[in-house]
């Protein structure tokens, strides 16, 4: 909390005529709940971050796109039972407009792909960075925001789609210096349990909702899965069927299970084989328990995790075809990722893979003198027009100068002086240079270096 100030009111001075206060009580200087200031040192790491981000998307030739933070409603109401869908940052604008803070980006690019229409040739491989919302009950203290990396690829109906995003986050994983023994990314298809619900002949209608329950696997427990599933209509032979299935991990047994011919076990093998030549077979595995949380998947989906299982997947895709129809228009096969910038940096920590990243000055520019602040202006201005990042500094102590050099790595420290200052520091030009791997130290009348 912040520190209020302490100004004596009536009741704090006994006996004192009243005096009029007036009462300076501090704002609450914390950000809203759930929500976080970056301050320089968090900027620098997050900037880096998204520096790798945007250099894996320049490397898959993805073109950057964006959208408001601000979207209407209509776009993310589902009826799937999605925690997403039931936590949305909604209100009413002052036009009477229902307007949520998006809670994921996907609907909002599928939207833009419907307005450009004809407009855009396909495939489209587009890709953005933008800070997403959910309105959590603070009683779990979750955030509320946090900024997502999102890789969409659309137009494309075959496999080879989903192979290329997962090259994407191979590449992201190893340009960070996390590998195949960190991180394993698990792969499976809904077509999975859209096979397995029609051998149960479970109405179509259900499978949105039980790809939600089904989500959930290793969040609560089996007891509680099949519970939900029976209350949406599963029976519960059928319940055992597929926690039976969602259990396999090797595509062979699936294969026995659902037949040579089934979609799912199809593109699967043609994944694995694709990630053989792309070289990355190392970081995927099939499991059919992957199903990712988000209604509107329709095929192949992944996610991220760390194999030491301490955290939360780390980021999650998939193929959703039918999206962009229930939007109102043909379909429009299509695929992406979505990946936040929490639970990898949380990753980076544990792998001390976090990068030292110091602030950097090219010069600093201190005069001397009050009178040298013209001249210093002049340094300061030619050297700004050659691109070189200076802070001029005023108002300080010779000694916090030198100290404040180092604290900023700069590469130069330029004391502008005059005539008196070459007599007082004899060997001195005017001009006295700190370099970077070796400072120069003043002290009366003699410098040496350290
Ligand atoms: C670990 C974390 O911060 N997750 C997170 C934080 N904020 C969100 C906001 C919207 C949607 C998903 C979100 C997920």
């Amino acid at each position: 909390a912040s520190r209020a100030s302490s100004i004596p009111t009536h009741d704090d001075v006994d006996g004192a005529a009243p005096i009029a206060v007036t009462e300076r009580t501090m704002i609450d200087v914390n950000p809203p709940r759930g929500t976080r200031d970056f301050l320089p040192e968090d900027m620098r790491l997050r900037n880096w971050l998204f520096q790798q981000f945007r250099e894996v998307s320049r490397l898959l030739s993805f073109e950057e796109v964006d959208f408001p933070v601000l979207e209407s409603e209509a776009l993310f109401i589902r009826k799937a039972g999605e925690e997403i869908t039931q936590q949305l940052y909604n209100f009413e604008d002052k036009g009477g407009r229902r307007v949520v803070l998006r809670p994921e980006i996907t609907p909002s690019l599928a939207r833009l792909v419907i307005k450009q229409g004809k407009s855009v040739s396909l495939p489209l491989k587009w890709f953005t960075i933008g800070q997403c919302w959910r309105y959590e009950r603070m009683t779990r203290g979750r955030r509320r925001e946090h900024y997502q990396w999102n890789m969409d690829i659309i137009g494309v109906s075959r496999v080879r789609a989903e192979a290329e995003l997962i090259h994407a986050l191979v590449i992201l994983f190893e340009r960070l210096g996390i590998t195949s023994a960190d991180v394993g990314i698990r792969i499976s298809s809904r077509k999975v349990l859209q096979a397995l619900l029609q051998t149960y002949s479970i109405p179509e209608h259900l499978f949105t909702e039980v790809f939600v329950i089904v989500d959930k696997l290793g969040k609560i427990t089996k007891e509680e899965i099949e519970k939900e599933l029976v209350s949406v209509g599963v029976s519960l032979d059928a319940v055992k069927g597929l926690v039976e299935v969602l259990s396999f991990k090797s595509l062979t047994r699936l294969e026995d299970v659902l037949g040579p011919n089934a979609e799912a076990v199809a593109d699967l093998k043609q994944l694995f084989s694709l990630a053989e030549n792309y070289g990355y077979s190392q970081w995927i595995q099939f499991d059919a328990s992957v199903v990712r949380g988000l209604a509107y998947y329709t095929g192949i989906v992944f996610e991220a995790f760390d194999k030491e299982g301490k955290l939360r997947a780390i980021c999650g895709g998939g193929r959703y075809d039918r999206l962009l129809s229930t939007f109102g228009t043909d379909d429009i096969p299509a695929c992406g990722f979505g990946f936040g910038d929490a639970v990898i940096v949380e990753l980076l920590k544990e792998k001390g893979l976090v990068p030292d990243l110091i602030r950097q000055v090219d010069d600093i520019v201190f005069p001397l003198d009050v009178e040298l602040e013209g001249p210093a202006s002049k340094i300061v201005a030619s050297l700004r027009q050659k691109g070189r990042s200076v802070d001029l500094v005023e108002d300080k102590r010779l000694k916090w100068v030198f100290k404040h050099a180092e604290r900023v790595n700069a590469g130069r420290l330029i004391l502008v002086g005059n005539s008196e200052w070459q007599r007082v520091y004899k060997r001195i030009s005017t001009i006295i240079v700190v370099h970077s791997d070796c400072c120069y130290y003043l002290t009366k009348n003699k410098m040496f270096s350290k």
